[in-house]
């Protein structure tokens, strides 16, 4: 039952994350995998306990360090019962943080206060900005050489807050720096499947650009099984999947913004990361990374993951005028949220 629930929990991204029986199966066994220590920052929080949940489940992590600045002894002592292969450990509170990080191959931050019905992703800047500067200090001491994957937003101006922290420690590492935007993804997947009456679990769509509004750039003239969706189809579909964090910021008047959608997409783009750093081939996921696909210095296209984290940026493809009118307009607002992250960590 618990594989099962965990083989379709983790299905259909292009990778799939073995359970322990389906590992068993293909001669992978989980005492073969190698050990993999995955810190979550943030862990108590409405995605961390949930994220904390399915990474307990994920049979490639062998120990699960859960920190966060309150709340971590209860989760930890939670999650830990669930008799899975992972040896978890909860850290509270900026002493701990040194121990958290220590080891680690993979860290998932969503550390970070969520968005409240009228405010946009940037007006969350302020707090999270320097929420993220002092985590990524600390990651660049205790664990420079881990994959760092980041969901805290304004990710537009995380990501590039996090490289020149990395930078300023002498410790950056583009291909271990990944911008968390899977839930852009998993949504445009939902909808499309929705719309073009075609099973959930076949649909792929890459989407790039950003995460946030305009900057949300699904290409729908790639998704596949093909579909013969009208202009004003794909124009609603497209719509939708930039709003999507609205949809649910606005539904939970006031109690926060996506969690348990969110804590789904980071699993699977976390499994997919393990499954790159342990040499599983041909594992592609869209995330925000150093880029030149675009002019832009950050972008989100499909990256392969490999043993070194991004082991290549891949291009855009094919767009259609839909799409590149969409490119170019996304490109001043992304720009300036890169810029104004960059411009934090040298003026803070
Ligand atoms: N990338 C994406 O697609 C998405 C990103 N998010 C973002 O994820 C972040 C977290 O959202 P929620 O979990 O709903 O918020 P939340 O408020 O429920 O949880 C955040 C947690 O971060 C902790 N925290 C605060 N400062 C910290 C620090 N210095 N070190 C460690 N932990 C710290 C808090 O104690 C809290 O437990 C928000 O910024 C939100 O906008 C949310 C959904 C999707
Ligand atoms: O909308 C928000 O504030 C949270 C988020 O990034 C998402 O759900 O995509």
């Amino acid at each position: 039952m618990k594989a099962a629930i965990l083989r379709s929990l983790l299905r259909k991204s292009s990778t799939v994350a073995p359970s322990s029986s389906y590992v068993l199966r293909r001669g992978f066994s989980s005492e073969l995998a190698p050990e993999r220590k995955v810190a979550i920052l943030g862990a108590a929080g409405g995605i961390g306990q949930p994220l904390s949940l399915l990474m307990k489940l994920n049979p490639l992590v062998s120990k699960l360090a859960l920190y966060d600045i309150a709340g971590t002894p209860g989760v930890a002592a939670d999650v830990s019962h669930i008799n899975t292969r992972s040896e978890v450990t909860g850290y509270m509170g900026d002493d701990q943080l040194k121990q958290a990080l220590e080891g680690s191959d993979v860290v998932i931050i969503p550390a970070g206060v969520p968005r409240k019905p009228g405010m946009t992703r940037d007006d969350l800047f302020n707090i999270n900005a320097g929420i993220v500067k002092s985590l990524c200090s600390a990651i660049g001491k205790y664990c420079p050489n881990a994959l760092v994957t980041v969901i805290s937003n304004p990710v537009n101006s995380t990501v590039p807050i996090a490289a020149e922290v990395f930078k300023g420690l002498g410790v950056y590492d583009e291909k271990k720096l990944l911008g968390v935007t899977t839930l852009d993804v998993v949504r445009a997947k939902t909808f499309y499947a929705g719309k073009a009456k075609v099973n959930v679990a076949e649909v792929n769509v890459p989407v790039v650009g950003g995460h946030a509004g305009i900057t949300i750039l699904p290409l729908f003239s790639q998704a596949s099984p093909r579909a013969n969706l009208s202009d004003e189809d794909i124009k609603a579909l497209t719509k939708r999947t930039q709003d999507g964090g609205t949809e649910v910021v606005e539904a939970k008047a006031g109690k926060g913004s996506a969690t348990l959608s969110m804590a789904y997409a980071g699993a699977i783009f976390a499994d997919a990361c393990l499954k790159g750093l342990n040499g599983v081939p041909d594992v592609v996921e869209c995330s925000f990374v150093q880029s030149t696909v675009t002019e832009l210095p950050f972008f989100a296209s499909k990256v392969r993951l490999g043993k070194n984290g991004v082991e290549e940026v891949l291009g855009l493809g094919l767009l259609s005028e839909f799409e590149q009118q969409g490119l170019e307009a996304l490109k001043p607002e992304l720009k300036s949220s890169i810029e104004k992250g960059i411009k934090f960590v040298h003026q803070s």
